[in-house]
């Protein structure tokens, strides 16, 4: 089975939350090969403290960069260079669905040339594309499904996350995309709230994937 990549329509979309619930609905691994900044700590280990099955196996990064900004800048001011085969390379070799994380959104540099675009091309994975439901979101969300599209990437559809507006229904019919499952605004993130969401998510990701 292929890998399944989560992007985001941008940085802060919550793309991690959306992968600890798809993680914990599907019993996944968790895989986040580029984290960019990890002062308040890092998106592998917040999905660890999130997660209530015994399955899911969260590998490690392969560029853990001090800098929260983007790739290609955090390496540099590190004197790293992100080469994408040197992750290719490290994919996880596992039986289990593996979820890979992201850094930002598709058009992301992770050296002077490549974008997270690139990696995902050459992972050769399935992608899910993380979504707001707010003002602004039909611009960003048809730009990356335009992005997705010219490079004939392999897309299983949207998932939403905070419902400020209806934009679901919208954006999907627009991008020809469809909706998998939409995540409301939670007034707490826990392991019972997350484990609640991967319950209501589980039938279309299992459907879908
Ligand atoms: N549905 C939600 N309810 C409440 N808070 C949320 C929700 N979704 C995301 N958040 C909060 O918004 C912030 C950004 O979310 P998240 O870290 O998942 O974004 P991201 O897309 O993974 O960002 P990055 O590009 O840095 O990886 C976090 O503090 C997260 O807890
Ligand atoms: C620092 C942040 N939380 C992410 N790790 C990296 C986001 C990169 C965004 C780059 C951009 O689109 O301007
Ligand atoms: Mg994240």
């Amino acid at each position: 089975m292929k890998p399944i990549f989560i992007t985001g329509t941008g940085t802060d979309v919550g793309k991690t939350l959306v992968a600890a619930i798809v993680t914990e609905a599907l019993q996944a691994d968790y895989w986040k090969p580029v984290q960019a900044g990890f002062a308040g700590g890092t998106d592998s280990l917040w999905i660890e403290q999130m997660i209530s099955n015994n399955t899911t196996k969260i590998h490690p990064e392969i560029y853990k960069l001090k800098m929260p900004a983007s790739p290609h800048l955090a390496a540099k001011a590190e004197d790293v260079k992100i080469v994408l085969k040197d992750i290719v390379r490290h994919l996880p070799k596992t039986k289990n669905t593996l979820i890979i994380e992201g850094a930002g959104g598709l058009m992301v540099p992770l050296n002077k040339r490549e974008f997270i675009r690139d990696l995902l091309k050459k992972l050769k994975a399935k992608v899910i594309i993380v979504s707001k439901n707010e003002l602004g979101s039909i611009n960003h969300s048809l730009l990356t499904a335009a992005v997705l599209k010219k490079e004939k990437i392999d897309v299983a559809g949207w998932i939403f996350n905070e419902q400020y507006l209806n934009y679901e229904n919208e954006i999907a019919n627009w991008s020809g995309y469809p909706l998998i499952a939409s995540v409301p605004h939670l007034n707490e993130i826990t392991k019972e709230t997350i484990k609640a969401e991967a319950e209501k998510m589980k039938e279309s990701l299992q459907k879908l994937l």
